[in-house]
């Protein structure tokens, strides 16, 4: 029997708490990775991607602050880049020394990966994807002003943040050296941030000024290489309806078409449940395979199958 192979999104808390320095954000990285061997010991063929959007933040207003004619600040997309690469690396030390603590020997490789977007997505004259810090209330005035440029929203009752473009994945750049390097037998970190948004220019890509949701980007990887199932891993144990109201109810299972209809109503948070629920439906209709949303402090319960919300065909 052929492996299963499974790609692995992974949400805020799985790298960053409320310490940005490194040495927490490894920390975090390290506790994530011990969850991610779940799958290796379950025998699956793992893919891992990831989100970047607290750490490109940081990293542009470094640049920003940094900035000067010997020394330019970068643009987003190669900031993008940046924190692939950063991320990857914490990643790929954490992960090599979880494995081999459980007498596993696998390499694990860190891919920049570029993702194709529509140079017409509205998404572009639409900002609304929060990167950086949260600001509170009362610092909002200040910083309109500090940054007239800058469209600041708010991100799911957990303060403001400055929200850039965020398009809608068309393919991944990288998806045939994705599946070649997994065929190996090798666990690939892949499309941080949801890969760095380009646009194709004939035989070019051009960066683009954006940060894609890392959800999307997973399902579409997930369709790509084919996967047999996709793992959004966050914060909360699975999907409920009525979130946060006295009449919540967590769904365990439930097909693309019926949660369809509770996307088409608007039911889940814009900017956190939301593009969870449609990555993942994307991904099954497209398939026919499942897509499970849950805790990644449950990973042990939801490969078994007692944990996490079951989106399926
Ligand atoms: N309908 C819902 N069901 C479950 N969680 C929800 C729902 N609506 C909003 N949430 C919130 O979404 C959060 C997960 O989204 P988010 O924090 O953006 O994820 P991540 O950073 O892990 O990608 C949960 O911790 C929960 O507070
Ligand atoms: N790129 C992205 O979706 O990052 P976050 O999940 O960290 O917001």
């Amino acid at each position: 029997m052929t492996k299963e192979r499974v790609v692995v999104a992974l949400g805020g808390n799985a790298i960053l708490s409320k310490d940005a320095s490194a040495k927490a954000q490894q920390k975090a990285v390290m506790k994530t990775s011990e969850s991610l061997v779940e799958f290796v010991k379950n025998d699956q063929d793992l893919i891992i991607t990831h989100g970047n959007g607290p750490q490109v933040g940081n990293l542009l207003l470094q640049q920003a602050a940094a900035n000067s004619k010997k020394n330019p600040a970068l643009p987003l997309d190669t900031c993008g880049a940046m924190t692939q690469g950063s991320i990857g690396y914490w990643f790929q030390n954490a992960m090599k020394e979880v494995l081999l603590k459980n007498g596993i020997n696998k390499q694990v490789v860190t891919l920049v990966t570029q993702t194709i977007v529509d140079k017409n997505d509205p998404a572009f004259s639409n900002p609304s994807k929060p990167i950086g810090p949260f600001y509170d209330k009362g610092e909002l005035n200040q910083l309109r002003q500090e940054h007239p440029d800058w469209t600041i929203v708010e991100d799911s009752g957990r303060g403001y943040r400055r929200a850039v473009p965020s398009p809608k994945p068309v393919e991944i750049n990288e998806y045939p050296a994705i599946e070649a390097i997994s065929n190996l037998g090798v666990i690939p970190i892949v499309a941080g941030g949801g890969g760095i948004p380009v646009v194709k220019d004939g035989n070019r890509l051009i960066g683009q000024e954006a940060v894609i949701d890392k959800d999307f980007g997973a399902s579409k990887i997930a369709q790509l290489v084919k996967a047999d199932k996709l793992f959004i891993l966050t914060s909360v144990g699975g999907v409920f309806y009525n979130f946060g109201k006295p009449n919540q109810k967590e769904i365990f299972d439930v097909t693309a078409d019926e949660i369809q209809k509770h996307i088409d109503n608007h039911e889940f948070a814009k900017g956190s449940m939301m593009p969870k629920v449609q990555a993942a439906v994307a991904f099954v209709k497209a398939s026919g395979k499942p897509a499970v949303i849950g805790a990644l402090d449950d990973v042990k319960e939801i490969i078994a199958g007692n944990k996490g919300t079951v989106i399926h065909k």
